[in-house]
């Protein structure tokens, strides 16, 4: 049976993570570049831990140039199962308000300028993202969330933009009243896509910090008010993440949403067509099957 490894990409404000046993940050080269930066390596409660700070310590990748690609393939080439990301998000509701967590079920892809997937021209594949995110981790997030008594809701619409400005009154009066989103950031997509693609389990916890620019008792969003509140969550968040080696295990049974089969069906090109040097590039994510 599979050994459990759980990653958590930390988003903004989210730099490292405490509490693990034999931390070590460690070098990962890809074929799709470098990640944002090292990953710190170690384990919590016997099982094995990496955390990836998106932006890289010190906040040096605007959500447009993260390297998607370099660090979902660095996560799975160290044998990582299962990614949690955790991130800054507006909310469009009033009941998602500042402080609380959202486990993020749905997106809607607006991003335009970034890599979105491994495969392409010499090896395609299209796998489903019906449902992007893993029910059996967000089940684990919600659970460790509650008996951390973090206000958790549980599913939620995430508008993925591309940023790196915020949205105009009128965008956000769209996405909120006619595209029914419950939340807004710049970063999970592609992110959820390629974590698919590599068939990895991907469950997304987003911390509220704002109501974006729609509210109006609250004024426009800025990055001062965002990290004040991310400052002040960041304890629930470390508790949440401290939860979850126990709901999960060492021992890995397949994912009974098929997250870790997703490329089963999906590749299209004949053997014969394919290239050989995207099949090598797609060692890690595509090794099982390729
Ligand atoms: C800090 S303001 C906007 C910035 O914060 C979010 O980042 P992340 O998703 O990595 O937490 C948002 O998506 C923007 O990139
Ligand atoms: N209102 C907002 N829009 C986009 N990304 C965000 N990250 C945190 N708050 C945000």
């Amino acid at each position: 049976m599979t050994q459990t490894r759980i990653a958590v990409i930390g988003g903004s404000g989210i730099y490292d993570i405490d509490g693990l046993e034999n931390p070590e940050w460690v070098e990962v080269e890809t074929p799709w570049g470098t990640p944002s930066d090292q990953i710190l390596t170690g384990s919590l409660d016997g099982i094995e831990m990496a955390f990836l700070p998106r932006h890289g310590r010190g906040h040096v990748h605007s959500p447009t140039d993260v390297p998607y690609r370099a660090n979902i393939d660095a996560l799975k080439r160290l044998g990582v199962t299962d990614v949690i990301s955790v991130s800054a998000c507006g909310s469009f509701r009033e009941h998602m308000a500042p402080g609380d967590f959202v486990i993020v079920d749905q997106f809607i892809d607006r991003t335009f300028a970034r890599d979105k997937s491994f495969f392409g021209s010499g090896c395609v594949a299209h796998v489903s993202v019906a449902h992007p995110t893993c029910p059996r981790l967000s089940d684990a997030c919600e659970t460790a969330g509650k008996a951390a008594g973090i206000t958790i809701h549980r599913g939620g619409t995430y508008l993925a933009m591309e940023g790196p400005q915020f949205s105009s009154l009128a965008e956000s009066r769209m996405y909120r009243e006619q595209w029914g989103c419950d939340v807004i950031g710049m970063t999970n997509m592609p992110e959820a896509k390629l974590a698919r693609e590599a068939e990895l389990c991907y469950a997304s916890i987003a911390m509220v910090t704002d109501y974006d620019s729609w509210h109006p008792d609250h004024g426009e969003v800025d990055v001062s008010t965002i990290i004040a509140t991310l400052t002040g969550n960041a304890e629930k968040g470390r508790a949440l993440v401290k939860g979850l080696p126990s709901l999960l295990g060492a021992e890995r049974a397949p994912c009974p949403h098929g997250c870790d089969r997703a490329l089963e069906y999906a590749i299209l090109t004949a053997p014969e067509k394919r290239d050989p040097a995207l099949l090598a590039k797609l060692d890690a994510v595509a090794g099982r099957i390729l």
